[in-house]
């Protein structure tokens, strides 16, 4: 009666005004700010909802009681999320805020050019209004961030490559790519466990050095170049590099590539925390001395003995293309970048590749160490150190450097006998003894040889020293 008899009363305009009038005072008086994040603002998705809806994932992971969980297409992991008209307190720097979840049914009637989700969703934040300067100035600055490295966490990684004489896909992308599903990490890798430490302490370095970079004025990029014989783990590294990081790994391949600007536009579509790599760069161009060569290009195998005379019109990438693909202006046009060279023969690439400065860390990958030899027991066979008899550990120690096999041949040895592996220990003691022995016997043949050389070329010299005596 009270209503119908107000509603006569008063007129709508008057209702709605004296509302608002109530609404303004109760503010006033309030000790909280709130803030509206709408999943649809206007037309047009709020980027801000799902960053949102992402940060507070990881906080209600650990906090919350009911969570609603979601996976994402093309992702491996679920994420967790605040359920409807659920709320949660987060502290920033010690300021406290309420984020609530507010899900709400749309009316049927609303109209829209495109199908609107059935719900209404929106996040509430509230926070005191002394700490209004801090949540916008950086809190949802934080947010947002956090948000990003999240989703690149929960997102599966891509492998890159360059497509097939520099054509553009469907998108007009020079990149093609697949899901990077490689499974290596620094704790499958083996290597000396101090070598393994200072790669990932670097790595870690560069991965947070943003401010270190910003205030010495460097590019934030990194180079590192892999060096060692084949299967001593180069290709591993890289993988597990990029699982380390989260990065993606663009792999170039240089002989697709026929000129600097082909390999400038390559380097323009990479994206921020991504390592570009070029695996067996001696194999990949012609890499001879720059001091040999008059033009200083270099061509791809099989592009044509005249190749070099015209830097960008021909089949032409010459060394210094490299150089400022690594190095140069161009080398900057995003940020947070590692480029990883490998080879096989380190003596055969350009001084100017090697110079202090340009690959930032030379990492040699060495044939299997004891330490080394220990990591691929435990990965393949479950072995600590206590679970094989100290006697065979040692035997084992003895042969392991004079052996000079690599990680992939060992990994091959103990992946056959698996199942037993008792006999996968024996049959490594052999393998490892058998190559120890050829290579003791290589190597004192190849000592003989020396001595003889020495002793056809003593009386010669012998000879010359008698001369320089007497004309002295
Ligand atoms: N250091 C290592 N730690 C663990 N596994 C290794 C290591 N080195 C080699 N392997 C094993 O051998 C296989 C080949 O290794 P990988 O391709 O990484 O060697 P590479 O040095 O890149 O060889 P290439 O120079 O021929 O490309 C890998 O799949 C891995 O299983």
């Amino acid at each position: 009666f009270s209503q119908s008899l107000l509603q006569t009363v008063f007129p709508a305009e008057v209702r709605f005004a004296s509302l608002k009038f109530i609404h303004r005072i109760c503010n006033w008086f309030s000790a909280y700010c709130y803030y509206d994040i709408t999943e649809i603002d206007g037309v047009n998705t709020n980027e801000l909802y799902n960053a949102v809806q992402l940060y507070l994932s990881s906080s209600a992971s650990i906090t919350g009681n009911r969570l609603s969980l979601t996976r994402g297409l093309n992702s491996s992991s679920i994420t967790f999320g605040l359920s409807n008209n659920d709320s949660l307190i987060d502290t920033f720097n010690g300021v406290k805020v309420l984020w609530e979840h507010v899900v709400i049914p749309r009316q049927a009637q609303t109209f829209s050019w495109r199908p609107l989700p059935e719900e209404k969703r929106g996040f509430l934040l509230r926070a005191k209004k002394k700490d209004k300067a801090v949540v916008l100035g950086s809190y949802l600055d934080f947010v947002m961030e956090k948000a990003n490295e999240i989703r690149r966490k929960n997102q599966d990684r891509l492998l890159y490559t360059n497509s097939r004489g520099g054509s553009l896909d469907s998108r007009g992308h020079p990149w093609e790519s697949v899901p990077f599903k490689h499974p290596s990490t620094f704790d499958t890798l083996a290597m000396d466990p101090h070598k393994k430490a200072e790669i990932m302490a670097d790595l870690l370095d560069f991965a947070n050095g943003e401010s270190f970079y910003q205030t010495t004025g460097r590019a934030w990029k990194r180079g590192y170049l892999l060096y060692g014989p084949p299967g001593t783990g180069k290709s591993s590294m890289i993988a597990a590099m990029a699982n380390f990081l989260g990065y993606d790994i663009y792999d170039l391949e240089l002989t697709e590539v026929h000129t600097n600007s082909e390999l400038r536009k390559l380097l323009m579509k990479t994206s921020s925390k991504s390592i570009i790599v070029i695996e067996d760069i001696d194999c990949s161009i012609n890499l001879t001395n720059r001091k040999n060569n008059s033009t200083h290009s270099f061509s791809p195998p099989g592009a044509g003995a005249g190749a070099g005379s015209n830097e960008d019109g021909g089949n032409t990438i010459t060394l210094s293309g490299l150089l400022n693909f690594t190095d140069g202006l161009w080398s900057c046009c995003g940020t947070e970048r590692i480029f990883v060279f490998t080879t096989n023969h380190i003596e055969k690439l350009d001084p100017a590749l090697l110079r202090s400065g340009r690959m930032d860390m030379h990492i040699h990958m060495s044939y299997c160490s004891f330490a080394a030899l220990k990591i691929l027991l435990k990965n393949y066979l479950g072995y600590d150190d206590d679970d094989v008899e100290k006697q065979l550990l040692e035997q084992l120690e003895q042969v392991i450097e004079k052996a000079e096999m690599t990680p992939a041949d060992i990994s091959e040895v103990l992946i056959k006998n698996r199942r037993n592996k008792n006999k996968a220990v024996w049959e490594l003691l052999e393998a490892l003894r058998t190559r120890a022995e050829r290579n003791d016997a290589v190597k004192s043949s190849a000592d003989d040889e020396e001595q003889e050389k020495r002793a056809l070329e003593s009386p010669k010299e012998a000879k010359c020293d008698e001369e320089k005596e007497s004309s002295g």
